[in-house]
């Protein structure tokens, strides 16, 4: 149990701490650094803070960007993931430029209720594209409030083949029913992440080798 507030979860080996950050010991691939994006009102405030501390609080500050330190044991190692709940600017997605940049891994966020957020996902998925100049970059389709399955205007089959065009997984959750789809969307990217980083290391180093260098 870390000290000062802070919350943890032996049974997935996490805790974390809503500020003010507790220093931890790093992976070998530094922090994962998770962007949770989408649309006013899809719910990333509810997924991040019920990710973080395992409860669903209904209402938060629309206002305020919040950025999360969490660590946690993924395949038997260490990470530190920050989670960056961003706030939506009209219609914006809360994809900004520094946002876009900053991430190593994005949470696309819809609700299964509002087909409008879900259509402005593949403008954000663009703007990702443009940023990291069209690479492959780790990516979860998160269809959320699947609670309210009387207002859905965004059928499964949906959300999965923009998840297939995306190349990536889709999960859809209830932040406020559902914690194992929430926890599972969040580790599913942060293991991505680390495949990903892992990959371009071992491709860097072959390229290191290949020039005759050795790494200091
Ligand atoms: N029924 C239901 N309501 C949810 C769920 N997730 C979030 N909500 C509600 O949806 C509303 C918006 O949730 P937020 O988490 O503030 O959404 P947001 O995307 O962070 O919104 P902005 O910060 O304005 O961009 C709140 O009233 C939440 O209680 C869910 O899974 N099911």
């Amino acid at each position: 149990m870390t000290s000062g507030g802070g919350l943890s979860d032996p049974s997935t080996g996490g805790s974390s701490t809503l500020r003010p950050y507790i220093k931890r010991k790093k992976s070998s691939f530094g922090d994962t650094k998770i962007a949770v994006l989408g649309q006013h009102g899809v719910g990333k405030s509810a997924l991040s803070v019920r990710f973080l501390t395992k409860r669903f609080i209904g209402e938060y500050d629309q206002t305020i960007e919040s950025k999360y330190k969490y660590s946690a044991v993924i395949d038997g190692e260490t990470v530190t993931i920050e989670v960056l709940d961003t706030i939506s600017d009209k219609d914006d997605c809360g994809g900004r430029d520094d946002v876009l940049k900053w991430a190593d891994g994005y949470m696309l966020v819809y609700t299964v209720v509002s087909r409008k957020s879900f259509d402005s996902l593949y403008e954000l998925k663009r703007k990702i594209d443009d940023i990291k100049k069209g690479s492959t970059v780790p990516i979860i389709v998160v269809g959320n409030k699947c609670d309210l399955a009387h207002m859905r205007q965004v059928t499964r089959e949906e959300g999965q083949q923009m998840a297939e065009e995306f190349g990536c997984s889709l999960v859809e959750t209830s932040a406020s029913e559902d914690l194992k789809d929430v926890t599972d969307a969040f580790f599913q990217l942060c293991r991505e992440v680390i495949d990903f980083k892992r990959k371009s290391r071992s491709f860097f180093d072959r390229v290191i080798g290949a020039f005759g260098l050795e790494k200091s």
